[in-house]
């Protein structure tokens, strides 16, 4: 398990969604922090099988944080999915948590216990209290993705006062909180000034922009220096 936790940390990790293994290498060699197994033509959530997440996890081996997608469902079918990705061994689960009841939220994160992470989408707006809820249920943590691939990007959806007060509420209540959606390098400053632990990216890190196309090493690598380079939380 790697040590990706809430933290103070002024500065984002960069998480980079892959469709498989080769793709994952060329996330790390590149200088990826976490590395996200998603089926890139299934929607902003869709699931890999799980053995090709085992195969992300094995090329990956310990050098970066992996996480999955388990796929958009709620209910107790997506906590069987939960409990399918935790035995691969990726390090953090993710699943949509938009209709779900909170019994049905603890139900998933019980079936991998501190490696929950609730995605959001900023189509259906986020309340105020989705971090004291996935907190109480046992999450790890929160991201706001887009469900609309389509290339509106997170901050023409949310503005910053409410993706501040996002990542302030989940480190309020000890959650990893991450921003995602369309996202593109130039997205990187403003977005790392609001403090969350990381930022996710796959279309505008892929050949022509197009996140069903083949993911681009050198447009990561520009993303880790952006990230590397870019404003401090704390000079926000
Ligand atoms: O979790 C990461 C996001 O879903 C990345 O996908 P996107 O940049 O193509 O929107």
């Amino acid at each position: 398990m790697s040590d990706i936790q809430p933290t103070s940390s002024v500065r984002p990790r960069l998480l980079v969604s892959v469709r498989g293994p080769d793709e994952a290498l060329t996330a790390l060699r590149a200088g990826a922090d976490l590395i996200d197994a998603k089926d890139p033509e299934r929607g902003a959530l869709g699931a890999l099988h799980p053995e090709t997440v085992r195969a992300v996890v094995a090329r990956v081996g310990g050098r970066a944080v992996t996480s999955a997608v388990a796929g958009d469902g709620t209910g107790t079918g997506i906590a069987e999915a939960v409990a399918a990705l935790a035995a691969t061994g990726v390090d953090f689960i993710k699943i949509a948590v938009g209709p779900a009841d909170d019994d049905a939220l603890a139900e998933a994160a019980a079936r991998a216990p501190g490696r929950v992470i609730g995605v959001l989408f900023a189509e259906d707006g986020v309340a105020d209290d989705v971090p004291a809820r996935l907190s109480a249920a046992g999450f790890a943590g929160a991201m706001i993705d887009t469900r609309g691939k389509t290339g509106t990007a997170l901050p023409m959806l949310l503005a910053a006062p409410q993706l501040a007060a996002f990542v302030a509420g989940c480190r309020g209540h000890g959650l990893m909180s991450g921003l995602a959606g369309s996202l593109g390098v130039a997205d990187i400053p403003a977005l790392a000034g609001l403090g969350p632990d990381y930022l996710g990216f796959r279309g505008g890190l892929c050949r022509a922009g197009d996140r069903r196309q083949a993911l681009d090493g050198a447009r990561v690598a520009r993303a880790v220096t952006a990230m590397r380079d870019g404003p401090r939380a704390d000079a926000a």
